[in-house]
């Protein structure tokens, strides 16, 4: 968890309380159709105070308009304030975040390998720039040669540089971050405008923010409360005349206003904005409300093994040969299929190779062609010109390709494939056409710390699924050690993709974390798709939310951080809706008393006059909206329980507390001005 970024500061305050004011344009303030009416309600007192008898015979006096008057604004601007301020943090970090994004000189190479300076906003999908240590990185790309230590600090705040390289699900860089030793040779891979750091100021910016479909199905709900409350308070004129009751128009919009739903109007669109920049203090971008959403009702949570539950730098640890092959021989094979494999797994198995002593000439594979590695074959390997096809690759993919060539599979294979596996380690198996060598132990390290995580996601209700390319034994070991309730083991592609819909099928949320180009598809499938900033571009743009930190259990903080948004806002409309049932059986009795003394039975709040009924429920009504900024900002306090128990406990603390906190609080005021003598 980082706490890294600071809270509200006083100047986010100061222009929050500046913002209210310019969020009175009602162009802006139609969008939130509770509040319009109040300030609809605003401008008509506002009339009424300057020609108090401008609609109908004056018979309250201009002071009476002028409070009214007064308090609408206050709720009004409220509303407006606890909306600005949910928004500020996002603003300050996005005015951080356009500073780093300077303009600088990028080396972009030319086809006779000289360079030339082209200002980094011009660069263009395609661009070949060279980077050299102490240089910002002009913007997003993928490293085709090199290998450089980065540092990212200027978008994830990590002081310790991570290591990129060509080839493999590292290999790509963001711009805005520095190039620490060494020099990378990249693709630039973004067209001007559409870089991480543009994507992610507008994001933390909120400039794209657009309601979620629940809060769009809520604040219809809304309007239609308000629409029904509307004609109530109509209905109540020709009443109040057949009464003899006099109703002045201030008194109306000021009852229409207590009665209608401004509570949750005011602050349910900060609710929204403070969940996603919540978010965004755990370092994860969220690219929509909705994802957020999402994540609070997951129920499934998909993940990839290497790279997001093990670290992902697989490396070659030991060349085991089968019975009948010379350590020597399988050596050389396992270097004559990797020479040209440029993933991270391909170098490792070069470098042990060296290490045992294998070398080979300049040119020796030069007219040999590359089989590259990809996620559907899970194979790699050289086929050289005189036919012979050297392969290395899952065990499965290899025994099928020995097998076509009619080849047979050593007796020990399956033994050595088995012990690596049981020690979470990835075989892969060597071939040369029909024969098969011996066998590659790829050593990779669990993330530490997931069991526990994992463990906390089951007393939440969500089930966790490992889906890897690799071997259901190596998949069982790992799925074993990192704790996840299941595993699907030999997945392509397409069958994580399966897998997701599956779920989504049996009316599911799913959730899947990933980094690698291969996941892409299925981050996209998912519900919310969490990519790890470590990887591939094609990752991040498919996901709908980055972890910056690239840690897979970070989903368990957004889960929270969804269900607490889900939950605030259930709570704080449950406390609105019911405020406003107590408000009615406050302010109604105590108006209709003198025309209507059995009502005494109902007046329970014994308040000082009608007129200090309605002054006293309208400035309760306006001061609750500030003293509930807390909550829709921070969300409301959030444990670990069953959704029934969640469900009860809060339509107890909200619901029932929603009915008692403002007979409580209108009385105070009512006192108050009593005591004060301004009723
Ligand atoms: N460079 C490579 N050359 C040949 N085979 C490889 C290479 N890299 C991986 N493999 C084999 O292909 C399988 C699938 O690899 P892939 O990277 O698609 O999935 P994975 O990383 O094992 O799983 P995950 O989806 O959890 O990241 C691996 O388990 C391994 O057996
Ligand atoms: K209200
Ligand atoms: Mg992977």
């Amino acid at each position: 968890m980082s706490a890294r970024k600071k809270t509200i500061t006083k100047d986010i305050a100061a222009q929050a309380a500046l913002d209210a004011f310019k969020k009175l344009n009602p162009a802006v303030m139609i969008k939130n159709p509770v509040m319009f009416i109040v300030e609809v309600g605003t401008a008509i007192t506002m009339l009424l105070s300057i020609w108090p008898a401008l609609f109908a015979a004056d018979h309250v006096g201009r002071g009476y308009n002028v409070t009214v008057f007064i308090i609408l604004l206050f709720t009004v601007l409220f509303g407006n304030f606890a909306e600005a301020l949910a928004e500020g943090r996002g603003k300050a970090q996005a005015d951080t975040l356009r500073r780093t994004k300077s303009e600088t000189m990028a080396k972009v190479l030319q086809q006779d390998g000289t360079t030339r300076n082209v200002p980094s906003t011009q660069l263009k999908k395609g661009d070949i720039v060279r980077v050299d240590a102490g240089e910002l990185i002009p913007t997003d790309g993928e490293i085709i040669e090199g290998l450089a230590s980065i540092d990212e600090s200027a978008i994830t705040g990590e002081s310790a540089p991570v290591i990129k390289e060509a080839g493999g699900d590292f290999s790509s860089v963001t711009g805005g971050t520095r190039v620490a030793s060494d020099y990378i040779i990249m693709k630039v891979m973004t067209d001007p405008g559409e870089s991480f750091l543009d994507r992610m100021i507008s994001l933390v910016e909120g400039a794209k923010r657009q309601k979620t479909p629940n809060e769009i199905a809520l604040t219809t709900l809304l309007a239609v409360l308000t629409i029904i409350f509307m004609i109530v308070i109509m209905t109540m004129v020709p009443m109040a005349d057949y009464l003899n009751v006099q109703l002045d128009i201030a008194t109306l919009i000021a009852l229409l206003v207590c009665l209608i739903p401004t509570t949750i109007g005011a602050l349910l669109s900060a609710i929204g904005i403070a969940g996603m920049d919540r978010v965004t203090q755990f370092n994860v971008l969220a690219m929509s409300g909705k994802a957020v959403e999402a994540a609070g009702d997951i129920d499934t949570l998909i993940l990839d093994k290497t790279g997001t539950i093990t670290y992902g730098n697989r490396m070659a640890a030991e060349f085991i040969p089968v019975k009948g092959t010379a350590a020597k021989e399988m050596t050389f094979i396992a270097l004559q299929a990797s020479v040209k494999d440029e993933t991270p797994e391909g170098r490792s198995i070069v470098e042990l190779a060296k290490k045992l002593g294998e070398s080979w000439a300049e040119n020796e594979y030069a007219s040999a062609e590359i089989v590259e590695f990809t996620a559907e074959t899970r194979m790699s390997g050289l086929d050289l010109s005189n036919g012979t096809k050297i392969r290395k690759g899952a065990v499965d993919a290899i025994k099928k390709f020995v097998g076509a060539n009619g080849g047979s599979i050593p007796a020990d294979l399956d033994e050595i494939t088995n012990r690596i596996s049981r020690a979470g380690g990835t075989p892969l198996a060597t071939a040369v056409n029909n024969r098969i060598y011996g066998v590659i132990y790829l050593k990779d390290t669990v993330k530490p710390g997931l069991k526990e995580r994992f463990a906390e996601l089951r007393a939440m209700g969500i089930k966790t699924i490992m889906c890897t390319g690799d071997n259901p034994l190596t998949a069982a070991t790992i799925a074993l050690e990192a704790g996840v309730d299941d595993f699907i083991a030999e997945a392509k592609p397409e069958d994580k993709i399966a897998a997701i819909k599956k779920e989504q099928q049996e009316g599911k949320l799913v959730a899947m974390t990933g980094d690698g180009t291969n996941d892409a598809p299925a981050l996209a499938q998912a519900d919310v798709g969490l990519a790890m900033n470590s990887g591939t571009m094609a990752a991040k743009e498919a996901a709908n939310m980055i972890d910056l930190d690239s840690d897979p259990t970070k989903l368990l903080s957004v889960v929270s951080i969804g269900k607490q948004l889900l939950i605030t806002r259930g709570a704080l409309t449950t406390f609105s809706i019911s405020n406003d049932i107590a408000k009615y059986f406050a302010i109604i009795p105590a108006m209709f008393i003198l025309a209507m003394p059995q009502l005494d039975a109902l007046n329970i709040m014994n308040l000082a006059s009608p007129k200090s009924a309605i002054l006293s429920a309208l400035i309760f009504n306006a001061i609750i909206i500030p003293l509930l900024i807390p909550i829709a900002m921070k969300g409301v306090k959030f444990r670990t329980l069953s959704a029934d128990r969640l469900l009860t406990r809060n339509v107890l603390i909200y619901g029932v507390g929603g009915i008692i906190v403002p007979f409580v609080g209108i009385k105070l005021i009512d006192l108050v001005l009593y005591s004060l003598n301004i009723v």
